[in-house]
């Protein structure tokens, strides 16, 4: 099969040719570069309505030059995300082809796209995918039929989140590869142990922030801190970040292997970091090579043919584009449906976890049997340093996650919520001697009675003005003791902090339900008991506002 793919969702305007049989791909891309500023989305849709019909006659012309007339099986687009103007031209130009070589017409998802061209070069089954690209940046898993979204971002894309400090002094877009130039060449000369300028990093469970950082770099600039210092600790605490919330998921849903994508991925350091993270892991990582990453039509064209194949077309009039599409709405019908990225978790491996030592994504857990106090185990938990950051946020890092964890680990327990006792901190050390809890992770063992219990846990917690942070189904231990009613002790408080913000607690059971929803095979009757159980204990409001977090999603 031969696919003509066409991309425009905002800046590229780019055709591809795909061949299925050989695997080969030609694409003819003209970028739209604006005279100053960003991408202005009129002058972006002129550019388009005129580079459009170029670029698909250039990939035309070739096609039919080399297979003759009937070189085309299908015709792919992008239906969106993106700039609707943008996104109308691509949608006509692709419906009038498809018209004309009278071929099937397959509407794709850009974001989906950005993350297959890494998972079908790669080889790879099930990875988690990270997309940095502009306008997002998230973190997908496939599960259930769909890619679910395991963690996003709460307000910019990355991209747009670098070029808006780029903007501010004066450089042209994209500011990417400009910050990515000037961060090099000061590393090069600045001190190994030299201090980081002070920025913001944000992250809940898997979901991540970049609106401060941007405002802080514009102000570091403002105070004449110099560009080339800003320039790499704006990468050293964006690109660890995304790392950590990729190893997040990663230790979250039990997979090992790891596919890039998105423009940003263009990036050395990125992808440096992410490939020693995984590397630390024992995963196995993935960056497609530079043409794959940045918006191009080669990628709407691969998964087209996949779409093609698995008969997923579209009649002309249902191919309407999609502005806000996002990536968690496609109905994914080329793929094997029972496969998972969480192979192994939360399907029903029950079994007794006994002494063995633990990893998470932060921390090594040690189980050991204290001399004293009758054989009662305890866990050692390390907070390791971590080779993909730098060291003096690696260092900021553990030291604050352990203070933390330590007192907010004490105070939800005085306020009633089960946690383990803290018998121990080392803070210089990174080093936490907890009580041993529980039998398994909730994880392995997911029950409505159970997913209820952390539903009045939370509103307890949330109630003595704190937030857990990270309330994963791998952060609640489950104990079934013979004789009584199962139990769930929350674990994990180092991302934990003191908040009466309803935003704040609402996203706390948005993490946690979207920690479902990756993971369980039957979602909805344990979301509900956990809503029922927080609705027992909590504030309405809290719910209210989750209803709204999930309604907002980004592209909605
Ligand atoms: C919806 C769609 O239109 C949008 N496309 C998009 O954002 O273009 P993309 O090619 O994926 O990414 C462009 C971004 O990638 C950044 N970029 C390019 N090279 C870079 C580099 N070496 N380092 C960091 N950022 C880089 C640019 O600064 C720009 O912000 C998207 O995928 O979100
Ligand atoms: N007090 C405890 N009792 C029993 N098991 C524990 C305890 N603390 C941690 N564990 C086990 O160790 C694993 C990792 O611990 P924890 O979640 O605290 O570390 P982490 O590195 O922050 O993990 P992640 O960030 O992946 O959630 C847990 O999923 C759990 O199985
Ligand atoms: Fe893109």
């Amino acid at each position: 099969m031969r696919v003509l793919g066409i991309e425009g969702t905002a800046w590229c305007a780019s055709a591809a040719l795909y061949d299925a049989e050989t695997d080969a791909v030609l694409i003819e891309s003209d970028p739209y570069e604006p005279d100053s500023g960003g991408i202005h989305p009129r002058e972006a849709a002129e550019h388009m309505s005129e580079a459009i019909p170029e670029v698909v006659d250039a990939v035309l012309t070739a096609a039919e030059a080399e297979h003759g007339p009937d070189a085309i099986d299908a015709v792919a687009f992008s239906k969106g995300p993106g700039l609707g103007p943008c996104l109308r031209t691509v949608g006509t130009a692709a419906r009038a082809l498809a018209g004309t070589l009278d071929v099937p017409l397959v509407g794709v998802n850009h974001m989906v796209a950005h993350l297959e061209i890494g998972r079908h070069q790669s080889g790879f089954e099930n990875p988690v995918c990270l997309n940095a690209s502009g306008a997002n940046a998230h973190l997908l898993g496939y599960h259930d039929g769909r890619y679910r979204v395991l963690g996003e971002t709460m307000d910019a894309g990355v991209g747009n989140a670098i070029d808006k400090f780029t903007r501010h002094v004066g450089w042209d877009h994209p500011g990417g590869p400009k910050v990515e130039a000037a961060a090099a060449e000061a590393a090069a000369e600045r001190d190994a142990n030299g201090e980081l300028v002070d920025l913001p990093y944000v992250v809940k469970g898997m979901d991540f922030s970049f609106s401060g950082i941007s405002s802080a770099a514009n102000d570091a600039s403002d105070d004449e801190v110099l560009i080339g210092e800003i320039c790499f600790s704006l990468q050293e605490h964006v690109f660890a970040m995304l790392t950590e919330v990729s190893e997040r998921a990663l230790s979250l849903t039990g997979a090992d292997e790891l596919v890039l994508g998105g423009g940003v991925a263009q990036n050395d350091r990125l992808r440096e970091m992410l490939a020693t993270m995984c590397a630390a892991r024992g995963a196995d990582f993935h960056a497609p090579e530079s043409r794959f990453l940045r918006d191009n039509a080669g990628m709407i064209a691969v998964l087209g043919a996949k779409m093609a194949a698995a008969g997923d077309t579209v009649p002309i009039a249902d191919s309407a584009i999609d502005p806000k599409f996002r990536p968690d709405q496609v109905p994914v019908r080329w793929r094997d449906g029972d496969a998972s990225v969480a192979r192994g978790r939360g399907d029903g491996e029950r079994g007794d976890d006994g002494d063995a030592d633990r990893r998470g994504a932060e921390a090594t857990v040690e189980i050991a049997t204290a001399e004293s106090g009758g054989g009662a185990r305890h866990a050692i938990k390390r907070r390791v340093s971590k080779r993909y950051r730098h060291p003096e946020l690696d260092r900021a890092l553990r030291r604050d996650r352990t203070v933390a964890e330590a007192r907010l680990t004490s105070e939800a327990r005085q306020a009633g919520v089960p946690t383990p006792l803290v018998y121990d901190v080392d803070v210089p050390a990174g080093t936490l001697t907890l009580q041993h809890v529980g039998d398994r992770d909730l994880a392995a063992d997911l029950d409505g009675r159970l997913t209820a219990a952390v539903g009045r846990h939370l509103a307890r917690l949330h109630g003595a003005g704190i937030v857990h942070g990270d309330p994963t189904t791998r952060n609640v231990r489950v104990e079934r003791p013979e004789d009584g009613d199962a139990r769930a002790t929350l674990i994990d408080f180092g991302l934990a902090y003191h908040t009466g913000h309803v935003e704040d607690h609402a996203m706390d059971l948005h993490v946690f339900e979207g920690s479902i929803r990756a993971t369980a095979t039957a979602p909805g009757s344990l979301i509900e008991a956990f809503e029922a159980g927080y609705a027992e204990v909590g504030d309405g409001d809290v719910l209210d506002r989750l209803r709204e977090v999930e309604g907002r999603g980004r592209y909605r």
